[in-house]
């Protein structure tokens, strides 16, 4: 018999306090890990006023100007730590409407030319600075500390509860090879057009997650067996507890990793915050060769959990042959390509070689809007994705009433835009939605074939125009010594092809 949810238990983490109550916290545990992989831990150890100190935090981390978070933004970190700004981070290809800091456990980077690759992931945070938000990190820490403890016991409660030795997981959390856990706070402001996806559809790295919902907003909806989406609303006083992908993989799916996404609060809403805690294992662990061996009686359960009857999201599907370490670095690029382009070219030209979206969407960008553009097209290795995003937002502000005429797109246009003083000055809340605008006509087409002969430089804007232009697909006008085509989307549009990033 399949045992569908349709709401999410609440296990009560004081009952572990007396051994006539803990029998059934294991039970329930055991029952929640494998037909739910859900669940919500009410009265957790973790001191109330720390957790209210962060809940407080999370609005004014967000306030502080934007050069400090882009001082400290996340591009400037191979480990992924830092800053993104609203509208940077892609779940699957599309773009979700968050802003967040990632920071780590305390991590002294330590990787050589030579060592797998995937060890430079992991280093120390980047922080704000302490006058803007004095207290912060102090107290993240300190928070933090406190959830890489709850976590590891956690874990040996999920041992008791799926009748392992005790000590069974040890293993995946040893330092030699790199361990470091993951936290974020994210802010989800209310969305002002169609889209609504806060984050996309997605399974969690690693073994467990801890969310704490830092303000009163519905948007967390986890999909059960049938493939309905079912909320998971705030509760004062508890994390919401789930499993990922390399907690399934290695308890043959016993624990169940749970698809989940957040949808933008509603229109005119204030923005919802949350804080996730990541724990993750060993970077150098193959969890496919390290599967745990379980009674039949307990793998039997897995019956009663009965069977997705809907297509997963695949994030994270490579912890079956790969360290685990490569298949988080993996995932990192492909949720943020601009960090990825400068520190991981290899990796990012693998994963947005054919369909690099930041410049498809420059081209569709200028489609949709049927603008004469000077736009040309680099070679995807040399894409710098905050460029890409001027021209973006450059080529919908000259669309706009305010001026009467398309202007130029000219490196000159592109640098006033990046200008704040100047009249063309790009807000931050604006090219991120332009963005998104046109990633839904990009994804309503299909992908475009952007690259032509590839055995040709495909440019940029360009700062010296050659005196004869190499012309493309599209039909073409001479003016102001620049290439001009008049975009036509007949011309520039490729059939649809399948999407090129893959999970
Ligand atoms: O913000 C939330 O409630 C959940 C976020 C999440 O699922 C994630 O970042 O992995
Ligand atoms: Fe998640």
């Amino acid at each position: 018999m399949t045992a569908n949810f349709s709401s999410i238990p609440v296990l009560d983490y004081s009952l572990l306090s007396s051994p006539e109550t803990r029998s059934e916290f294991i039970r329930q545990l055991q029952h929640t890990l494998i037909n739910v992989g859900f669940l919500y831990l009410s009265n957790p150890p973790v001191a109330r006023e720390d957790i209210d100190a962060v809940i407080n935090y999370c609005p004014r981390l967000f306030d502080i100007p934007t050069e400090a978070k882009e001082k400290i933004q996340k591009a400037n970190s191979p480990h992924f730590l830092g800053y993104s700004s609203f509208g940077t981070e892609l779940t699957k290809g599309q773009i979700d409407l968050r802003e967040q800091y990632d920071f780590g456990t305390p991590y002294e980077a330590d990787w050589h030319s030579g060592d797998p690759e995937y060890h430079r992931l992991l280093g120390p945070s980047q922080w704000p600075d302490e006058d803007l938000i004095p207290g912060f990190k102090d107290t993240f820490l300190k928070y933090f500390r406190q959830l890489e403890k709850l976590s590891t016991e956690f874990i040996a409660l999920i041992e008791e509860a799926l009748e392992l030795p005790p000590g069974a997981m040890k293993q995946f959390f040893s330092n030699i090879g790199g361990l470091q856990h993951w936290g974020k706070v994210v802010k989800y402001p209310a969305p002002d057009n169609s889209s609504n996806q806060g984050v996309g559809a997605h399974y969690d790295p690693g073994f467990l997650t801890f969310l704490l919902q830092a303000s009163a907003h519905r948007g967390l909806q986890v999909q059960n067996l049938v493939g309905d989406w079912i909320h998971a609303p705030p509760i004062p006083g508890t994390f919401v507890v789930n499993m990922g992908k390399a907690l399934e993989t290695v308890t043959q799916g016993l624990a169940k990793a749970t698809s989940h996404r957040v949808l933008s609060p509603e229109k005119g809403s204030s923005p919802r915050y949350s804080v996730p805690f990541f724990q993750n294992i060993s970077q150098d662990i193959v969890v496919g060769e390290s599967i745990l061996h379980f009674k039949p009686e307990i793998l039997k359960l897995k019956e009663t959990g009965g069977k997705r009857a809907h297509a997963d999201p695949a994030n994270y599907s490579e912890y079956d042959r790969l360290p685990s370490g490569q298949v988080c670095l993996i995932a990192r690029v492909k949720s943020h390509p601009d960090v990825a382009q400068r520190h991981y070219p290899e990796l990012f030209q693998q994963f947005f070689s054919q369909t690099p979206p930041a410049q498809a969407l420059v081209l569709d960008a200028c489609t949709c809007l049927n603008i004469r553009s000077q736009i040309l097209l680099y070679p995807t290795q040399q894409l710098d994705m905050q460029f890409t995003t001027a021209v973006v937002a450059l080529t919908a502000l000259t669309s706009t009433a305010a001026f009467a005429a398309p202007l130029p797109m000219t490196a000159e246009n592109v640098h006033h835009a990046r200008d704040e003083s100047s009249p063309l000055a790009l807000r931050d809340e604006f090219s991120p939605l332009v963005l998104r605008d046109a990633a839904e006509v990009l994804n309503a087409r299909g992908p475009l074939d952007l690259l032509g002969d590839d055995s040709e430089p495909m440019g940029g804007i360009m700062e010296d125009p050659p005196e004869v232009p190499r012309p493309l697909n599209a039909p073409a006008s001479q003016d102001h010594g620049y290439y001009i085509p008049t975009v036509n989307p007949k011309d520039v549009m490729a059939p649809p092809a399948p999407p090129r990033i893959k999970d």
